[in-house]
């Protein structure tokens, strides 16, 4: 096997060096994750060119802003503009407090892969989706360099899952229970499947798709209803005598903890949790759902008994080879700090309470 990178491993290697602040090469253009940036290496990069700022339509659409790349605009940096600036574009925060900071100019006509390629890679290191971007023709040594297609198509390819380590697990709610954990060869997350009793593979299982909810599964918030949700699911599989419940790592609908913080405290400003994410430049659900369906298949299950109020779970899995002969609703009891969450969910997300 060669010793160079592949391109998933490529890939990899650019989200972390996003992460970290530090910018990477994406077809002509250097581009920075605007989160990470700091002011020193913004003024390296400025030194180099003019830059121009790549977010989305749904950031674009709050900036008001105009779009002329269908889901992303390239907002042109003025010479005059700082760290702050940026940052202002990038993050929601201060919208209300300071409103923007424009008008903006979007640049018109050329070539948008590249910026759509950075905005997807930034998203996938789980950061604010705002990329500085400047066009080089000779990049320093040393940067991870991506052609902006093959990102692109990496990015959207379907990971394998492997069963790396499983061990018995007895749980309060399910004495015969297992913990399989499951590493994706994209160099993404790791996800964990708790299997309950032995459930026979040539049946429908009793199954839960259950994204993690660090605030509710862990802390017990009130906000939302995945803690009582995911304690009711495996009482169930527990009473039932098997199941299956995937815990998915996919915090905040796929955006990552400290973005849902940012979605938490635009929720504080009076949005809801679908404009929330969307003042963000998210998507209000930003979740790749085969990756349950791959690890179902890797489990030797076919068909599912899901216990979701989210169509849209049923549909993907359907899509993905996954049969769905049965919903089971999973209703927990309201409060009123999530009432207002639920309602949303239901209206706007189609949800089924
Ligand atoms: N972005 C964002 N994510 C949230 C918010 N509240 C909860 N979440 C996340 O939403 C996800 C809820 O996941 P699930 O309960 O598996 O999914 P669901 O789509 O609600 O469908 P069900 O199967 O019916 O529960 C978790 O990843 C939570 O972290 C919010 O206000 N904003
Ligand atoms: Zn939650």
């Amino acid at each position: 096997m060669s010793l160079i990178p592949t391109l998933a491993e490529t890939v990899s290697r650019a989200r972390s060096d996003l992460r970290m602040g530090l910018p990477i090469v994406v077809g002509g253009y250097l581009a920075a994750a605007v989160e990470t940036l700091s002011p020193e290496r913004l003024a390296s990069l400025r030194a180099l060119g003019p830059a121009t700022l790549a977010i989305t339509d749904w950031r674009a659409a709050t900036l008001k802003a105009r779009v002329y790349d269908r889901d992303l605009a390239r907002i042109r940096v003025p010479e005059s503009a700082d760290h702050a600036w940026l940052r202002a574009v990038a993050d929601p925060a201060g919208d209300l407090m300071t409103p923007m900071k424009g008008p903006l100019q979007s640049e018109r006509g050329g070539d948008a892969a590249p910026h759509r390629a950075a905005i997807a890679l930034v998203k996938s290191a789980q950061l604010l989706p705002a990329a500085l971007m400047i066009p080089i023709s000779d990049p320093p040594p040393g940067l991870t360099a991506l052609a902006p297609d093959a990102a692109l198509a990496q990015l959207a390819t379907e990971a394998t899952m492997a069963d790396v380590a499983a061990a018995r697990l007895p749980l309060s709610r399910a004495e015969n229970s297992k913990l399989h954990i499951f590493r994706p060869d994209d160099g993404a997350a790791e996800h964990y499947a708790v299997e309950i009793g032995d459930p026979p593979r040539d049946q429908p299982v009793l199954a839960r798709l259950h994204s993690a909810c660090y605030t509710g599964d862990v802390l017990g918030s009130l906000k939302c209803d995945c803690g009582p949700q995911l304690h009711a699911a495996l009482e169930a599989m527990g009473q039932n005598g098997s199941g299956v419940l995937l815990y998915l790592n996919q915090e905040g609908r796929g955006i990552g903890l400290a973005n849902k913080m940012r979605a938490y405290s635009l929720q504080n400003q009076g949005f809801d949790t679908v404009e929330a994410n969307h003042r963000l430049g998210f998507e209000d659900d930003e979740r790749d759902f085969r990756i349950g369906a791959g690890i179902l298949r890797k489990m030797g299950f076919g068909a599912v008994r899901l216990m979701t109020n989210n169509p849209r779970k049923v549909a993907m899995l359907e899509g993905h080879g996954i049969q769905v002969p049965e919903r089971v609703p999973l209703i927990t009891p309201t409060n009123r700090f999530n009432e207002g969450y639920l309602a949303v969910k239901a209206e706007k997300s189609g949800h089924l309470l």
